[in-house]
């Protein structure tokens, strides 16, 4: 077993990322395409970073729902009303809020995400002409992440991408065949969707109704129309990491999949599909502009095993060209409300978006990929103190070589939570009685081919030799660390007794007791003379739940070596 977890570290020692990453973008077929080639374990370059994958583990999820606003009686002052102050709360607590009976016919929402499914799902040659990871100047591009190589985990989806960057307006026969109609036909809708918006964000922000749209807010848009394929392992990568939009606010429209997360709370809160539904987030223009009264949250998308999964997100980013100043709006900011935010540029705030990955947390992939496990493993091993040296030097966090591999973890997060069985009991009591010693006979029998292992009570040790044995034990670990260190070796061949990082104290073979340390030598032969003789009965009880005479074991001279192992388990961060 272990040597297979060898030949999985060395291979992650071994991993050429720019490589992988350089073949994967060559075939300009996405993530579809690795999925239609029928791949059964993901490329290394969507796994998470280990620390992530771990903090997932401990993750309470939330079942709170974002806020739900019904913005059917707009024309009707009270309800207005009533839908101004749902919008405000909404976008400061939550940063996000569903929409209901917006207006946009069901059709119209039907053929965004139909045409979405056609462009993906055409003939991957068709799709290839429009493969691009130039931002710069492609109108219309379908690319699989954005600027790849510099994020640290490839997401698993696909996006084609509609103007966000470039200049000029976008002429329908730009857009992809397949979805040109429909693209053209949600899009007058979800803008008209934008500047309604824009007048119910300003009144929620205390301004007049057309203070955003003056400020040309709801001006320009950028569609990004993503397909999120079915994954192997969904456990292992994302949909769409974290991130907060560049945008005054955006409009995404989702199918019935799921998927989609915001940070509320500190938790992750589903964001349920409402049929016909949009889903609308305050961008980080407008945190800005609100001087944070509104929030640009955190939000992901997580990867399934069904899919594809389908959403297509248009950005509200105001005008680019010619540049344009925005900053906390001055109605908004007073002597008590400074402006937090410097004025800013869009055009500069998103190019520098771009620039980076998604997750800030950028120079931990960095660190990550400069590894060097043999020279960690060494730094450990040279002060001889062991897993409770690190521990008393105050360390907070752990060194990487005591980090599971991802797919260990990720597996941990599949599992149900721990089992609520018990091992079973064996009670050796009253051994000496015939019909107890076939009782007993029977109990081992049966664990031992359930379970593979058992705990035995009333044995015959002492207690206080047990707690002797616990105590010396601990004794020995925490004594002065000058005076273990004598006893630290790897050397399994030539040192009877020996303590080592990984992290035991060993002895074996026959040991004279001034081989063994002061600090735990009565308590560990007072305790090895009772197990020792514990081992001799329960070899002969072992040959008979075997069906074998009662010394069978004992002449094959199976409980004749012994070798004890005693483990101290510093606390750990
Ligand atoms: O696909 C989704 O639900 C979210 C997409 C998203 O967050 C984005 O495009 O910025
Ligand atoms: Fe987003």
């Amino acid at each position: 077993m272990s040597v297979a977890e060898d030949s999985q570290a060395k291979l992650a020692m071994d991993y050429d990322r720019s490589k992988e990453i350089k073949a994967f973008d060559d075939t300009k077929a996405g993530v579809k395409g690795l999925v239609d080639a029928g791949i059964v374990e993901i490329l290394r370059m969507f796994i998470r970073p280990i620390d992530e994958l771990a903090e997932e583990l401990i993750q309470v999820k939330s079942t709170l729902q974002v806020p739900v606003i019904d913005i059917s009686g707009l024309e009707v002052e009270d309800a207005h009303k009533k839908i101004v102050d749902e919008i405000r709360e909404a976008s400061e607590k939550w940063g996000f809020f569903q929409l209901i009976n917006h207006g946009i016919p069901s059709s119209v929402l039907e053929g965004m995400v139909d045409g979405t499914r056609k462009f993906h799902e055409q003939d991957a040659e068709l799709k290839k002409e429009y493969y691009s990871l130039d931002r710069t100047t492609r109108r219309v591009r379908y690319h699989s992440r954005i600027q790849l190589s510099q994020s640290k985990t490839a997401n698993w989806r696909d996006s084609l991408n509609i103007a966000r960057m470039v200049s000029g307006q976008i002429e329908p026969e730009e857009i992809p065949p397949v979805c040109r109609r429909a693209y053209v036909e949600y899009l007058k809708h979800v803008i008209k969707l934008g500047e309604t918006l824009a007048d119910l964000l300003s009144k929620a922000l205390g301004l007049k109704p057309d203070h955003l749209k003056a400020m040309e807010c709801a001006k320009r848009q950028g569609m990004a129309c993503h397909y999120y394929p079915a994954c192997p392992h969904p456990e292992l990568t994302l949909g769409v990491d974290k991130h907060t939009d560049p945008s005054f606010f955006t409009i995404l429209l989702q199918d019935q999949s799921g998927g989609l997360q915001v940070m509320h709370n500190n938790q992750w809160v589903n964001v349920e599909p409402i049929e016909q539904g949009l889903v609308v987030n305050i961008g980080d223009f407008l945190q800005i502009l609100s001087n944070d009264k509104f929030v640009s949250i955190n939000h992901r998308v997580v990867a399934k095993k069904v899919g594809p999964r389908i959403s297509a997100a248009c950005f509200f980013t105001g005008v680019f060209e010619p540049p344009k100043l925005y900053g906390p709006i001055k109605e908004l900011i007073s002597a008590e409300n400074p402006p937090l935010y410097k004025e800013f540029i869009a055009g500069d705030y998103i190019t520098k978006f771009f620039s980076k990955p998604l997750d800030i947390s950028d120079s931990q992939a960095e660190i990550a990929m400069d590894y060097d496990q043999s020279k960690e493993i060494k730094a450990i091993d040279d002060p001889k103190a062991a897993v409770k040296g690190l521990a008393d030097s105050g360390i907070v966090d752990i060194p990487r070589i005591f980090i599971r591999p991802p797919h260990e973890l990720a597996e941990e997060l599949n599992m149900c939570k721990s089992s609520t069985l018990q091992v079973s009991v064996v009670d050796l009591s009253s051994i000496e009685v015939e019909d107890r010693r076939k009782k007993i006979v029977d109990d081992i029998r049966e664990a031992s081919e359930d379970w593979g292992i058992f705990q035995l009570i009333n044995h015959g040790a002492p207690s206080s030799v047990l707690e002797g044995m616990t105590d010396g034990t601990r004794k020995f670990h925490e004594q002065d660390a000058e005076l273990k260190k004598e006893y630290y070796s790897h050397d399994r061949t030539t040192r009877r007794v020996r303590y080592q990082s990984n992290f035991q104290l060993i002895v074996s073979g026959q040991i004279e007791p001034e081989e063994l340390p002061a600090v735990c030598r009565k308590t560990s032969v007072e305790y090895l003379n009772n197990v020792t003789k514990l081992g001799e009965t329960h070899f002969d009880l072992l040959s008979k739940a075997l069906g074998l005479k009662p010394d069978h074991l004992k002449a094959m001279e199976c409980a004749k070596g012994q070798a004890m192992a005693c483990h101290y388990y510093p606390a750990c961060p």
